[in-house]
């Protein structure tokens, strides 16, 4: 779930891109699939430990016969894994979970390729390093600037960096507190793109994710111009690094910079999502913990 979740949809762009003979699934819910059994391998993210959905994954998971890996800093998660003897990775705690991004890809990928698939090699991991390590606060400030003040915030990504625009939106949302929607195409070509046949007397920032491929260079050319006809900020992110993590992290690092500065020009603490504790509450007084 949220900024340990997204570390399952990296992995899945990584196993896109190597064309693995068998396909990975990301389950961000409670339990898991009907049609998980003892031929799947489980990977249970989550940075705290104790996010009610992931720990009923790796349990239910386990129940059915499965491999189940762990990645965490702690809480029930790692208790569990240890009482069962089970494979897990532990990373440092203290962080907000949306922030410990490069901890949660890193272990993640260590401890799928230990179990034997080479999911990313050693090169891919220092490629993504060495993309963070070029991204600076700067950058999102600067974007930031450009975005600064607007009622609604709209996030296009196309082909596999929608996962791109899927976390800026989250970014968006926990740091900023700005209300913000995705588009991810080319399946918003089909539907959310005609929200744009009208101009709308609102405030936007627009966000583009720019990709690869074809069918992505066509809609980018196009989004451009539309976005452009709702007379409003339109600002192009083009995720660097060498190889799909590479990009993918960079382009998720810079939306965080960006999110943070958000939060500060429009006198936002990035730090609280204390709104999120209601939802554990509810939770926990139903009985789901
Ligand atoms: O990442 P976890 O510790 O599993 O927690 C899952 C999510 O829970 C909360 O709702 C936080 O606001 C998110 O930032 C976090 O990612």
């Amino acid at each position: 779930m949220g900024g340990s979740g997204v570390t399952g949809d990296y992995i899945w762009a990584l196993a896109a891109a190597k064309a693995l003979r068998f396909p990975v699934i990301v389950h961000k819910a409670e339990g898991v699939p009907s049609w998980v059994t003892a031929e799947d391998l489980v990977v249970a993210i989550s940075y705290s430990g104790n996010t009610y959905e992931t720990v009923s994954c790796a349990r239910e998971a386990k129940a059915r016969g499965a491999t189940v890996l762990s990645v965490t800093s702690g809480g029930k998660l790692a208790s569990w894994a240890k009482e069962n003897g089970l494979p897990l990775a532990l990373i440092e705690p203290g962080y907000y979970p949306r922030t410990a991004l490069g901890m949660l890809a890193g272990a993640t990928i260590g401890i799928i390729n230990s179990s034997g698939i080479k999911i990313a090699a050693d090169k891919e991991v220092e490629d993504a390093a060495d993309a963070l390590r070029s991204t600076s606060r700067g950058e999102g400030e600067t974007i930031a600037r450009a975005l600064a003040g607007k009622d609604i915030y709209i996030v296009a990504g196309c082909g596999l960096f929608d996962i791109v625009a899927h976390r800026w939106r989250q970014e968006f949302s926990e740091n900023a507190k700005a209300i913000t929607k995705t588009e991810f195409y080319p399946e918003s070509a089909h539907n959310d793109m005609v929200v744009w046949q009208l101009l709308h007397n609102v405030r936007k920032g627009f966000v583009l994710i720019e990709g690869d491929g074809r069918v992505c260079a066509v809609l980018e050319d196009l989004l451009r111009q539309i976005y452009n006809d709702q007379r409003d900020t339109v600002v192009r992110v083009t995720p660097r690094g060498n190889g799909v993590l590479a990009q993918l992290l960079q382009g998720s690092l810079l939306g965080g910079y960006t999110s943070t500065y958000l939060a500060m020009f429009n006198g936002v603490d990035p730090r609280d999502t204390s709104i999120t504790g209601r939802y554990k509450e509810a939770l926990e007084k139903a009985g789901l913990s």
